[in-house]
């Protein structure tokens, strides 16, 4: 055999090799696209996470290649930073008590016009920039919500938050129409108040998208319910950054819940509401990093703050492949 005849072990170039390495990426969702293909994934996309046009779209690029892999994202928006400016704007005072906004009716019509004309808008508008798939309704659209009106419980003191509710009643009807259809539901969570005899609406409530999101996920018999905000996860001693918490079981953290602050309450009790209602992992993953969300479902580290049922602590999601 001469020289020439020696099959040759080319040295890949430098191209090729960054080509491999993508390819590698794709490879490794494999096993996570086949888990989830044909499943409803709940996202809920929180307003602090809307830092900038770049992260609103490479949100909206997500959303629409979780669609385009057989998911079937469902996407819930909230809104609490665009809803403060804008009462701003009007000279209309609002606080927070427990991580809600006490809601006055006039603070109320803000809220609906906000959330409904403004935010659910705007990210319509960014997922349809990839083609006509995103579909926006509100929680009295097709009848799909019914809420009725709750205070909460701040250091034992029970406070009154005036037009804020807790969602009663999913008709998932119009989501299902529209996944049916191949479009991608965009849902802003303000829900009807109906009267005593449950036939005529009484009122429009404000209702935290991240409990909305949690009641979506669990009627959508959803796979996961992914909370997108503007932190890395849960910190167990924040704002200690050392403290973050890859995964936690649902009874850990109805340990950790009643010393949370703020915004983690409604975020974490909607993470144990999911997971107590049968979805099988909730996570807190930071939205303010690119492309999170690709991250978080289709590589097996995954990032952020997951949270599983008490029977499955320290495992992941089972893939085809049974890897982890
Ligand atoms: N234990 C905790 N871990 C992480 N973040 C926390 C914690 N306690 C309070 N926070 C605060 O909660 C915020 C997220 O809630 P919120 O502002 O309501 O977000 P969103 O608009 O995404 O719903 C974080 O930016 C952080 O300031
Ligand atoms: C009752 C209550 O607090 N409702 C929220 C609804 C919007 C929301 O939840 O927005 P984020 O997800 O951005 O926090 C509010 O008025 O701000």
């Amino acid at each position: 055999m001469t020289k020439s005849d020696t099959p040759s072990t080319a040295t890949p170039s430098a191209s090729t090799l960054k080509a491999q390495d993508k390819a590698a990426t794709l490879v490794e969702a494999l096993p996570w696209i086949q888990r989830f293909a044909g499943t409803t994934m709940v996202i809920k996309y929180g307003g602090n996470a809307m830092v900038n046009e770049e992260m609103r779209r490479a949100f909206a690029e997500d959303v629409v290649f979780l669609h385009h892999v057989g998911i079937r994202p469902v996407v819930v928006h909230g809104g609490g930073p665009q809803i403060n400016a804008m009462l701003g704007r009007l000279g209309i005072e609002s606080e927070f008590r427990g991580g809600l906004r006490v809601t006055t009716p006039e603070a109320m019509d803000v809220v609906r016009m906000v959330l409904t004309g403004q935010v659910g808008r705007e990210l319509v508008g960014l997922i349809n920039s990839h083609g006509p798939y995103a579909v926006g309704l509100s929680g009295e659209d097709g009848g799909l919500l019914r809420a009725v009106r709750t205070g909460t419980v701040v250091d034992g003191e029970t406070v009154d938050l005036g037009l804020v509710g807790d969602v009663t009643e999913v008709h998932p009807g119009a989501i299902l129409d529209l996944l049916e259809a191949g479009r991608i539901p965009v849902i802003s969570t303000v829900a009807p108040e109906y009267d005593a005899d449950n036939e005529a609406v009484q009122q429009v409530l404000n209702v935290n998208a991240d409990s909305a999101a949690a009641a979506l996920a669990a009627a959508l018999g959803a796979s996961k319910l992914v909370i997108l905000t503007d932190v890395e996860g849960l910190y167990a001693a924040w704002p200690d950054r050392s403290s973050l918490i890859s995964s936690l079981t649902v009874s850990e953290l109805r340990e950790l819940l009643p010393g949370l602050e703020s915004g983690m309450i409604p975020k974490m009790a909607a993470c144990l509401q999911a997971v107590e209602s049968g979805v099988e992992r909730a996570h807190i993953v930071d939205g303010r990093l690119a492309h999170s969300m690709l991250l978080e479902t289709f590589t097996a580290a995954g990032i952020g703050t997951q949270v599983v049922p008490d029977d499955a602590a320290g495992t992941q999601p089972p893939t085809p492949g049974g890897t982890t």
